[in-house]
């Protein structure tokens, strides 16, 4: 009897699967930005300090790194698969906004804390924290669900614009965030995220039956490879160089760029004079850029390859970047959205390489435990580093008032910043060196001619 043909052979179906679950990632990226352009609204409305801020920020990872979540969402993952570890995800991320919501809108009694921190403070990290744990296994799921219908094909262009659609999420939570709550009130954004976040879970389910479907017409020995998963896997990514190269390039690389959005609506306004109603869309100008260049990218780096180039590329601009910003007299608005575009480029080159390469190392039946392990050490710098700048601007940092805010030099954070982006070159270069000796083949094209 002749074969049916494979559903991942289907350029309509293959890519519909992308649309459906980079939706649902849409949704997280939007929920994971939307509070950040509302920190000076936080502290004049709900009397958040930076503290608070960087605490509450950094609760994205803390369940992650503290009570290891990814790593039991990466084993899960490679254990019982795409479709439960990924439903499960999706649920956790609109149960953890709608406590995250629970805690801005409360009334606490006056001065009620939490483990040393004000209760409404401490709730909505809590929820913000289960967030995180859905959304961090959700952005595993999907990536080895990309490698699953994309490995051999335009995995770097799905894998691209998988991460561009993201991005959309991520602007739009930083231009909306702000008129949003002002016409309405602080929490307003949050319960928008909540909405998207139900849509995207929705479209998550939808997906599970194409993925069902998928597996039933694979051949056998796949999914034997797929329920293999032992802790020797574990052993054998974490003494692979390649792996510790690549994990340590994404902590630093990253800390350079999502916790430091997190405050740069504040440094917009601060340092550059724009106005809060704008700060929000610029910051989102990354993401925006990002949503053009990363499919681009990845494409090119489908068809050319030059992986490891690129990524040393990329964090090579992310110090031009952070040290252009931490310069105190360099204090015009233009130079301010300059750098905003640089940063787009570089937030487009670095994940275009960096993730397919995780692909080329590892076989997929390590991928998800390999793309957990990487997300777990990067998640350690999105948890210290907001915790570190919110307590580096309270303590050194505040240089005047402005009604119900105080007024923050960036100078020293932005230095910071530029230590980690000098180190992320130093790791992208050993990464490129380690590429030479071990042929894990990152400056090869990712397309697979037959
Ligand atoms: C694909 C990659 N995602 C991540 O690194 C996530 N672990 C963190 C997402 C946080 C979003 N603000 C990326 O977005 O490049």
């Amino acid at each position: 009897m002749k074969k049916q043909e494979n559903l991942r052979n289907s350029v309509a179906v293959r890519w519909s699967a992308l649309g459906i679950v980079s939706f649902t990632m849409m949704a997280a990226y939007f929920v994971n930005d939307i509070m950040a352009p509302l920190k000076s609204m936080l502290e004049a409305n709900l009397g958040w300090t930076s503290i608070d801020f960087g605490f509450f920020t950094g609760a994205y990872s803390f369940l992650n790194v503290f009570l290891l979540m990814l790593i039991w969402g990466g084993l899960m993952l490679d254990k019982f698969g795409i479709r439960l570890t990924g439903k499960l995800a999706t649920i956790l991320m609109v149960v953890g906004v709608s406590l995250q919501y629970y805690g801005m809108t409360a009334h606490f009694s006056e001065g009620a804390m939490i483990i040393g921190h004000k209760a409404g403070v401490f709730i909505a990290a809590a929820g913000y924290s289960i967030f995180g744990v859905g959304a961090e296994v959700a952005g595993i799921t999907v990536t080895k669900i990309i490698a699953k219908w994309f490995r051999g094909k335009e995995l770097g262009t799905a894998m691209g614009i998988q991460v561009a659609l993201a991005r959309i999420g991520s602007q739009a939570a930083y231009s909306v965030a702000i008129p949003v709550a002002k016409h309405f009130s602080v929490s307003t954004p949050v319960v928008i995220g909540g909405g998207l976040l139900m849509v995207g879970m929705l479209a998550f389910f939808i997906y599970s039956v194409m993925d069902k479907r998928l597996d039933r017409q694979d051949d056998y020995e796949e999914e034997k490879e797929e329920s293999q998963f032992s802790f020797k896997d574990v052993k054998e990514i974490l003494v692979n160089p390649g792996f510790w190269l690549i994990a340590l390039l994404c902590v630093l690389f990253y800390s350079c760029v999502f916790p430091f959005q997190k405050f740069a609506s504040e440094l917009m306004t601060n340092k550059y004079g724009i106005s809060d109603d704008l700060a929000g869309t610029f910051v989102g100008l990354p993401a925006l850029g990002a949503l053009i260049l990363t499919p681009v990218f990845g494409n090119v780096l489908d068809r050319k390859g030059k992986g490891a180039s690129i990524m040393m590329l990329g964090a090579a601009m992310l110090i031009f970047v952070h040290f252009l910003y931490s310069l105190p007299w360099v204090t015009h608005w233009f130079v301010a959205i300059f750098l905003m575009l640089v940063l787009g480029i570089a937030f487009s080159l670095v994940p275009s390489a960096m993730w397919p390469s995780v692909a080329k190392i590892f076989p997929t039946r390590q991928l998800g435990t390999a793309y957990a392990l990487i997300f777990f050490i990067q998640n350690i710098g999105l948890w210290g580093v907001p915790n570190l700048i919110g307590w580096i601007l309270d303590k050194y940092c505040v240089i005047g008032h402005t009604g119900e805010n105080n007024l923050y030099d960036y100078t020293v954070p932005m230095v910071v910043f530029t230590g980690f982006a000098t180190l992320s070159l130093i790791v992208a270069y050993l990464l490129k060196v380690a590429d030479k000796r071990y042929g894990y083949g990152l400056e090869k094209p990712n397309i697979v001619k037959v």
